[in-house]
């Protein structure tokens, strides 16, 4: 997993609840540190003996209502003040999200649990907003016994959080509902995940140009051509020889065009995200990469996407039944239109008719699709796209909408 995400904040800021609900967003795995306190606390209380090979068993604990009784709550806030009990789940927490891919939430995650942590984030709200919604959640019919536990706690937690303040990306969710509180979050994630990834998009568009793209169907032979020779081959001849069914070419030439027209937005938004401040720590490096990669790229698309627009109408040459760019077969040497049996006029009919200005249209109904970018990238990575390019099949994830998804393949965040 490629980062943690330190969430702290007050009691009844949200961070249990939207910590939650975003480590699942990200699957990733969440710890309420909180709830490491209400442990302890929980055993203090009943006197029992403390067993602390079952930290474990808190982690994607986000409603532990074994230990969410007021009693319990003010024993957490009491040990809370103890330092070697801090050091203790502190060292617990670090150990347990090592390996990166987890939410962590508190009071101190983003200072002294996780220092370390990727992204940051600081839940505010102001107190009769946190004193509603802890109301609502308790159900609590003395609400004195809830605002005097949150000012008792929140005596306790406001050093931490001012500590937190310094270091965290602060988010008031007064007016916000948790919804919108998760997009803030995910904006933040991707503002940032976005500029690191350049680099390896880089890399990705930089191997585009060496890319091998395999199209085996059940014919006798395969063709292997880069991502650029495609274009410029199967127009030619090799539509013909990769594809003798009719029925076949047509439905590759739109597929084919629906792939530069992915690749081509693809770069477009690249472009429009691309930082444009001059005193971005990076800028030169981006302008530089802007010109020599992206544009050659963008520029690259657009011409193999008009190339395969205006592929030409082929002739079909009924002797050798391979279809001709102009009417002479060149294997038969003969002009086509001679001597068409009646059979293969019929070809030639059926194929006229679909000629490539009617599989612009369809395609451009099927562009309208949302998800038509999925679709071709699916349809491209699982068909036509050899094991090795499986970079490519990355970069079109990554850059293909505005969600934020898991890349399985190397467990990048994509989005
Ligand atoms: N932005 C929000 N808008 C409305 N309700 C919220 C919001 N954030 C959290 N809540 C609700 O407030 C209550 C307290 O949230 P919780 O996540 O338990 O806070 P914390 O873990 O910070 O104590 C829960 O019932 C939760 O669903
Ligand atoms: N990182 C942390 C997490 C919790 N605590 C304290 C604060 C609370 O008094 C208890 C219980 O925390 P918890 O987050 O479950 O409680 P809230 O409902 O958010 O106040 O532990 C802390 O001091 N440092």
């Amino acid at each position: 997993m490629p980062f943690n995400i330190a969430i702290d904040g007050l009691t009844a800021s949200g961070k249990t609840s939207i910590g939650y609900s975003l480590a699942k967003r990200l699957n990733f795995k969440f710890i309420d540190s909180g709830l490491f306190y209400r442990y302890l606390a929980y055993y203090n209380i009943n006197s029992t003996n403390f067993n602390q090979h079952t930290y474990d068993n808190l982690i994607d604990c986000s409603n532990s209502s074994a230990f969410s009784s007021l009693d319990i709550s003010q024993k957490a806030s009491e040990l809370s003040k103890d330092e070697e009990i801090r050091t203790l789940i502190n060292q617990e927490i670090k150990k347990l999200t090592k390996k990166k891919g987890f939410v962590v939430v508190g009071r101190d995650v983003s200072t002294n649990i996780l220092p370390d942590a990727e992204f940051k984030i600081l839940l505010s709200a102001d107190f009769e907003t946190r004193l509603g919604r802890r109301v609502n959640q308790l159900n609590e019919e003395n609400p004195q016994n809830i605002l005097y536990d949150i000012i008792t706690r929140d005596i306790v937690s406001k050093p931490l959080i001012n500590c937190s303040k310094k270091v965290s990306k602060e988010i008031n969710t007064s007016d916000l509902d948790s919804f919108e509180v998760i997009e803030k979050i995910l904006q933040i994630i991707k503002k940032k995940n976005s500029f690191k990834n350049f680099k390896r998009t880089l890399d990705q568009i930089e191997n585009l140009s060496t890319t091998v793209i395999t199209i085996t169907k059940d014919y006798n032979y395969y063709l292997e051509l880069t991502n650029w020779q495609l274009n410029s081959e199967v127009d030619e001849d090799a539509y013909v020889e990769a594809f003798p069914l009719l029925v076949d070419r047509v439905k590759f030439i739109e597929d084919l065009k629906n792939y530069y027209e992915a690749r081509k937005n693809a770069f477009f938004k690249i472009e429009r995200i691309l930082p444009k401040d001059k005193d971005h720590e990076s800028f030169d490096e981006i302008q530089e990469w802007r010109t020599t990669v992206l544009q050659g790229s963008k520029t690259g698309a657009k011409i193999a996407l008009d190339k395969s627009s205006s592929a030409p109408i082929l002739y079909y040459c009924p002797h050798c039944n391979h279809f001709r760019k102009i009417k002479f077969c060149k294997c038969c040497k003969k002009s086509i239109n001679d001597d068409f049996d009646s059979e293969s006029n019929e070809s030639v009919e059926s194929f006229e008719s679909v000629t490539l200005s009617s599989i612009t249209e369809e395609s451009q109904k099927f562009r309208k699709n949302k998800g038509i970018f999925d679709d071709v990238i699916e349809k491209y990575s699982s068909k036509y796209i050899s094991s090795q390019s499986g970079k490519v099949k990355n970069e079109y994830i990554f850059w293909s909408d505005n969600e934020l998804r898991m890349d399985d393949s190397d467990n990048e965040i994509i989005i």
